[in-house]
């Protein structure tokens, strides 16, 4: 039988992001299991299923890049909210907090920088159920064109008071199920051994592990 033809793409692949934090957590997890180089672009806020927004930031930075990429949406939903405010519904959202001149787009992100990790607390108050878990969906593309492949990752656990560095969004308010710290208590190892992109990054692996991509290296490959 004749071997599989390997899949040739054109230079090591480039992780787009504009968060140093999430940078620095899939350059430890990573390690050197796929050869990557990072560039910071900021990529449009978009609005949706975390899978959706993870396709189209591929689609769209691997026309800016022009090459193959590896992007990542991450959100926190909220079970009470029915997976809101990562995953954002207008009509709720509006009756919810009662916003009144919002004219920006609304977005995790968004809600961190607004309200602060009480605002996202107080936004459960009236709920007993505390539960959230913490999504990432990363995508690969081959390049412009090319239809990206997405890879979820999700750690349940549930929105508690902060507590913990607050150097990385909402790490201070989510404590995984099974552990009495948050995110922002934890030593990176240990967040990086149960998290949401620690998840999401294994299924990554193992694709380019199954796939056996080759890559040609140019002159500007460095990180
Ligand atoms: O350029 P990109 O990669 O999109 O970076 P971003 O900062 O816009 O990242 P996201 O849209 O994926 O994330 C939405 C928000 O969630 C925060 N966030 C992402 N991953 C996180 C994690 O593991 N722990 C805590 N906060 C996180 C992030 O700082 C944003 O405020
Ligand atoms: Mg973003």
């Amino acid at each position: 039988m004749a071997a599989k033809a390997a899949v040739v793409l054109p230079r090591p692949v480039t992780f787009v992001t504009g968060n140093a934090k999430k940078l620095e957590e899939v350059k430890a997890i990573i390690g050197s299991s796929i050869p990557f180089k990072s560039l910071k672009l900021d990529l449009p806020e978009l609005q949706g299923e975390p899978e959706d927004i993870s396709k189209e930031k591929a689609r769209l930075a691997a026309l800016q890049v022009n090459g193959p990429v590896l992007v990542e949406d991450t959100c926190l939903c909220f079970n009470a909210l029915k997976g809101l405010p990562g995953m954002f519904s207008l009509n709720i959202l509006f009756s919810l907090i009662h916003l009144l001149y919002v004219e920006q787009l609304v977005t995790l992100k968004w809600f961190l920088e607004k309200l602060g990790h009480e605002g996202l607390n107080n936004l459960l108050m009236a709920y007993e159920d505390k539960s959230a878990y913490a999504l990432c969906a990363f995508s690969f593309s081959h390049g412009p064109g090319a239809e990206p492949l997405t890879f979820l990752g999700k750690t349940p656990g549930k929105i508690v008071p902060a507590r913990g560095p607050t150097d990385f969004g909402w790490d201070p308010v989510f404590q995984p199920d099974g552990y009495d710290q948050t995110y922002a208590e934890m030593a990176k190892e240990e967040k990086n051994k149960i998290s949401h992109r620690y998840k999401s990054l294994a299924m990554v692996k193992s694709h380019f592990k199954e796939a056996g991509y080759v890559f040609q290296t140019t002159d500007d490959d460095t990180n």
